[in-house]
Formats: structure tokens, C-alpha cells, sequence
């Protein structure tokens, strides 16, 4: 069991700086998702707290330690990478084996342990094979096993499922979800660029942009309730809908008017001082419905209407730069050229600043 604090962490190489102060608490036992754009410096966070990496300046403590010094090897961390990483001429066994042999571990307490997480991973059949005899997900499964049976305190996940398919994605997911369970107590550090498993898995994400953390929270709390506009892009798919607006007022009557669009009343709290400030506005696509009543909040042309089988994207052409992005159930009334209007309850229209950061909802 083993918690992490991170203090300030900066990391440079050369003269290029990756990290520009990264502070995180990280609770023994919590499941966590690192997410951002590519290049926001995911993975080099990760390998800093492996220990692959220098820590230009600041504080790793794991377990109340300052382990910034310490070899990756003493830190009770183990890495499971996208590329599995498995010793092409070891059998499965050997592979899980090697880092307790290394270790000086008895004989019959390694075979115990690599059985055992053999079981947990449903490999057992694979014991005697070698990797290239096996799929992607069974090698990784292997590299997953190797990782368990170092009884690690904490696992740090590189992007682990990127190289598979899209039906064995979900599958691993899912065990890395119930190894999570089983292993309670054990933390877990997850690197990844896809949504749904940072939705999925984590206790609470870490949202990452061009080295700086922008929020941390639970999913669903940084879904509904993001900090700024950079969150509210980056969860969700399609993305939310924002559009440049200018506010009409603030306090009890909060309002704002989206460009080309009537005013908008919304449950924001913007002080009555805003008024005539430049914001943006936001609204999911999920979270837009047709209306045929004087509720519309969006009336235009419908541009593309794709089915995706469950439901129904339709772009809606506003007279904005980027078409409005509705999702819709399907066997809507509607056609490529035709006249529609959108509304949404006002609890889920949100309003940003200047800046980019949020106005509470009331
Ligand atoms: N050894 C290195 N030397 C110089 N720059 C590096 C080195 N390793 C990484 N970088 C730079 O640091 C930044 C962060 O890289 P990192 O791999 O951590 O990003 P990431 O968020 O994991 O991206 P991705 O999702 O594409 O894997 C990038 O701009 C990258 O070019």
C-alpha cells in the first residue's frame, strides 16, 4: 500500500522544458488516469515516478519516502508498457518469473506467485509457449502477469492497451478493472489518450496540457462540472459545443448571446460587473434536443446527418465557424438541408470567460 505526493515537479531536457511544476496527492489504493493531448508530457511524468527518468527539480515521495534519488528498481514500482516488452526467448513462465529470480526469490514461492497470476489472468494454458506464439492481448496479459507477480506497491501503466483491437481493448479493460479490485490496496497510475478508458477506469483523472496539470477530479464530476474550456473540449466525443458569445447579464438573471443567436438565459455565476464581457458558451451534444416550440436556443440548417446505430450526430449549420453537433436517438423526422431547432434544459448550458474558466452553475 503505498500513497504518492508530488511536489513541484519540473522536468527539462536541455534547454526544453516538459514539466513546469506538477503538484499531486495520490491516495494509497486509488486508481488514476493521466489524460492530455499528445506531447503534454504523460508519459514523462510516469517515467519520472518509475524512476527512468531525472526529476529536474522538486519532490516524489512514495509511502511518506523521498524517492528521488531512489533506483527504479527499490521504489516497489512495476511498468507495464504499450510494447509489452517481453524477453522473445523466454517462455511465458520464465517471463514472469525472471524479475523474482533476479530478485533471489525461492523456488517454490516464485512458482506459487507466477501460478497464481497466471490464474488471475487466465494464461495458465500459455505457461510453456513463447510470446510470438501468442495474440497481442495474451502478451500483454503476460507482461501484466510479470508485473504482478513482482507484488508491486504501485503499477504504472504506459498506454498498455493501444496496440490491440478495438473488441480486445474493451476486454482488457475490463480486467484491468476487476485487477484493480482484486488487488485492493495496490495504487494504479494510467496513462492514456483514449476517453473511454480514462472514464472507465479511473478513480480520478489527471487532465494534462503542454506540461501542467488543468484539473483533477473524478470522471464524471470533470465531465459535468469541468474548471475551464480546455477540459470541457477534451471530455467527450463528439466534443462540446462552444461558441463565442458576449454576456447580457449577470446575477439572479444571468444571460448571454451567442454569436448569431437570440439571448440565452443560463444558471451561471457571472457577477452583474460582467456584463458586455466576451465569454463563450457551451453546450454538449448529448445534452441538445429538437424542439418545435419558442424554447430554441439553436435554429439552422442540418448540414451532415450520420447514424452511428444507437443514436444519430447531426450537424447543424448556425451560421458560425463550425457547425453545432447534436446527439440525437434515432429515426429523427429530419434531413440533410432541412430547417431544425435545438433546445436543452438550462441546468447543462455552461458559460466560460475570457479566459476560458468556467462560471459555476447555480
Ligand atoms: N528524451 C527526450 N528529449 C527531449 N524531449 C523529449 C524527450 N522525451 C520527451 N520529450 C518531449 O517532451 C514532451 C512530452 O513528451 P511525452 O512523451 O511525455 O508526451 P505524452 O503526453 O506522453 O505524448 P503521447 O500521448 O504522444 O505519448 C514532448 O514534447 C516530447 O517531444
Amino acid at each position: 500500500m503505498a500513497g504518492l505526493l508530488l511536489r513541484d515537479i519540473k522536468k527539462a531536457y536541455g534547454t526544453v522544458k516538459v514539466l513546469h511544476g506538477i503538484d499531486l496527492d495520490i491516495k494509497s489504493g486509488e486508481f488514476i488516469v493521466f489524460v492530455g493531448p499528445s506531447g503534454c508530457g504523460k508519459s514523462t511524468l510516469l517515467r519520472l515516478i518509475a524512476g527512468l527518468e531525472d526529476i529536474t527539480s522538486g519532490t516524489l515521495q512514495i509511502d511518506g519516502k523521498v524517492v528521488n534519488q531512489l533506483a527504479p528498481s527499490k521504489r516497489g514500482i512495476a511498468m507495464v508498457f504499450q510494447s509489452y516488452a517481453l524477453y522473445p526467448h523466454m517462455t511465458v513462465y520464465d517471463n514472469m518469473a525472471f524479475g523474482m529470480k533476479l530478485g533471489g526469490g525461492g523456488k517454490e514461492e516464485i512458482d506459487r506467485r507466477v501460478r497464481e497470476a497466471a490464474d488471475i489472468l487466465q494464461i495458465t494454458p500459455y505457461l510453456d509457449r513463447l510470446p510470438k506464439q501468442l495474440s497481442g492481448g495474451q502478451r500483454q496479459r503476460v507482461a501484466i502477469g510479470r508485473a504482478i507477480v513482482r507484488d508491486p506497491k504501485v503499477f504504472l501503466f504506459d498506454e498498455p492497451l493501444s496496440n490491440l483491437d478495438a473488441a480486445l481493448r474493451v476486454q482488457t479493460r475490463i480486467e484491468i478493472n476487476k485487477l484493480h479490485e482484486r488487488m485492493s490496496g495496490v495504487t494504479m497510475i494510467y496513462v492514456t489518450h483514449d476517453q473511454v478508458e480514462a472514464m472507465t477506469l479511473a478513480d480520478r483523472i489527471v487532465v494534462l496540457n503542454a506540461g501542467r496539470v488543468e484539473q483533477v477530479g473524478a470522471p464524471m464530476e470533470l465531465y459535468h462540472h469541468p474548471d475551464n474550456l480546455f477540459v470541457a473540449k477534451f471530455l467527450g466525443s463528439p466534443s462540446m459545443n462552444t461558441i463565442p458569445c458576449v454576456i447580457e447579464s449577470g446575477g439572479a438573471n444571468a444571460a448571454v448571446r451567442p454569436n448569431g443567436c437570440e439571448a440565452i438565459r443560463v444558471q451561471a455565476a457571472i457577477p452583474e460587473g460582467a456584463k458586455g464581457a466576451k465569454a463563450t458558451f457551451g453546450v454538449r451534444p448529448e445534452d441538445l434536443e429538437i424542439t418545435t416550440g419558442d424554447d430554441a436556443i439553436f435554429r439552422g440548417t442540418i448540414d451532415i446527418v450520420e447514424q452511428l446505430g444507437e443514436v444519430t450526430l447531426v450537424y447543424v449549420d448556425i451560421g458560425t465557424d463550425e457547425p453545432i453537433v447534436a446527439k440525437l436517438e434515432n429515426d429523427i423526422p429530419f434531413a440533410k438541408g432541412e430547417q431544425i431547432a435545438l433546445t436543452s434544459p438550462l441546468k447543462h448550458l455552461q458559460v466560460f470567460d475570457e479566459k476560458g474558466v468556467a462560471y459555476r452553475r447555480t
